[in-house]
């Protein structure tokens, strides 16, 4: 994708944990737009986090970076040379965790948090001004709450203090790692709302990654679906929900509530991780209704349709 300003290619992770060898990330490619929120979703474990840290540059020690390309502002890196390509972006990508109250300083209050981000970016005058208005972007009082300590504040304005944090660096793409996880239901709409609004108006690249469906596929217009390190389904949100191709995707949604037309939930049988070791392999056949032989012989097949792309052999054996 040309305008892409963050892509992915191919990233492949190996662990290492009692000698045996996992492949816990096998070939994932992804490309997101500026002024796009992206959505990469799956269950608790699936590999999102590992995956995207390591297309930053933070891949934990100890993993072992495979093969991989990372592209960002139009520079394509080496993903096994983490060192080379976190430098460019610890400048130009911010990234927001789940627990914000955990990852502010305590004995810093709300204001001083941001006012030190804006020191560290180079920024030297004017420093209380900007941190005001970097308190107005993300919706908060500075008036209000830039005296406060993080025990202070709620989970909601501490996620909205580390926005203004992540802001204060200028950011071209921001990795958004489950930000809502620990929020009620009302802040985090708030919240998701905000960040879209955001990314809009200052041509953000985001990528919001989230066990829930349901709510990536309020926020974003184009997501990809993960399981067990693995691909299976990417593309335009409004076609996945549509025309669910992948059996990985068609469960995710089936065990998502319809209020609208309330129906019989259906749970996802097996674990993400519960298939025969390998990853020359469909790593959903343990828990597909459509499994075959065929499945566990080889990698899935990529195949594309129409702001489509799935990787699973039902669709490669159907006519286009
Ligand atoms: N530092 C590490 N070394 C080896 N394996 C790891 C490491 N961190 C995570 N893993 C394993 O990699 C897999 C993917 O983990 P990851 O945290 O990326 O999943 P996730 O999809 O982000 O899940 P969650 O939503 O729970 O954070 C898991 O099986 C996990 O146990």
């Amino acid at each position: 994708m040309t305008d892409a300003i963050f892509s992915i290619e191919n990233l492949s992770i190996d662990s290492t944990r009692g000698g045996e060898r996992t492949r816990i990330v096998d070939g994932l490619s992804l490309s997101v737009r500026p002024g796009e929120v992206y959505g990469l979703v799956g269950e608790s474990g699936s590999g999102k986090s590992i995956s995207m840290m390591t297309a930053v540059g933070l891949a934990a020690p100890g993993l072992d970076v495979v093969s991989g390309e990372v592209t960002f502002d139009g520079t394509r890196r080496d993903a096994r040379d983490q060192r080379a390509l976190r430098r460019p972006l610890s400048h130009g990508a911010a990234l927001l965790f789940q627990n914000a109250k955990g990852a502010l300083t305590p004995f810093l209050t709300a204001g001083r948090q941001v006012e030190r981000t804006l020191r560290k970016a180079g920024h030297r005058r004017n420093l209380r001004s900007e941190v005001t208005e970097l308190f107005r972007v993300v919706g908060l009082n500075h008036a209000d709450h830039g005296h406060k300590y993080p025990h202070q504040i709620s989970g909601g304005q501490a996620q909205r203090v580390a926005m203004a944090c992540a802001l204060a660096t200028n950011p071209r793409l921001l990795i958004a790692d489950e930000p809502t996880t620990a929020l009620d239901v009302t802040t985090e709409g708030e919240l998701l709302r905000f960040l879209t609004g955001l990314c809009r108006e200052r041509d953000l690249a985001i990528v919001l990654i989230a066990h829930n469906l349901s709510l990536v596929s309020e926020h974003c217009a184009r997501l990809s679906i993960m399981h067990a390190g693995q691909l299976v389904e990417t593309g335009e949100r409004d076609r996945i929900f549509a025309t669910p191709l992948h059996p990985y995707t068609n469960g995710l949604i089936e065990a998502v509530p319809d209020l609208d037309a309330p129906r019989e939930l259906v749970p996802l049988k097996g674990t993400v991780w519960g298939g025969p070791p390998g990853h020359e392999r469909c790593r959903f056949s343990h828990r597909c209704p459509h499994a075959k032989a065929a499945c566990d012989a080889g990698r899935p097949p990529e195949v594309t349709r129409p702001g489509q792309t799935v990787h699973c052999i039902l669709h490669a054996e159907e006519p286009a």
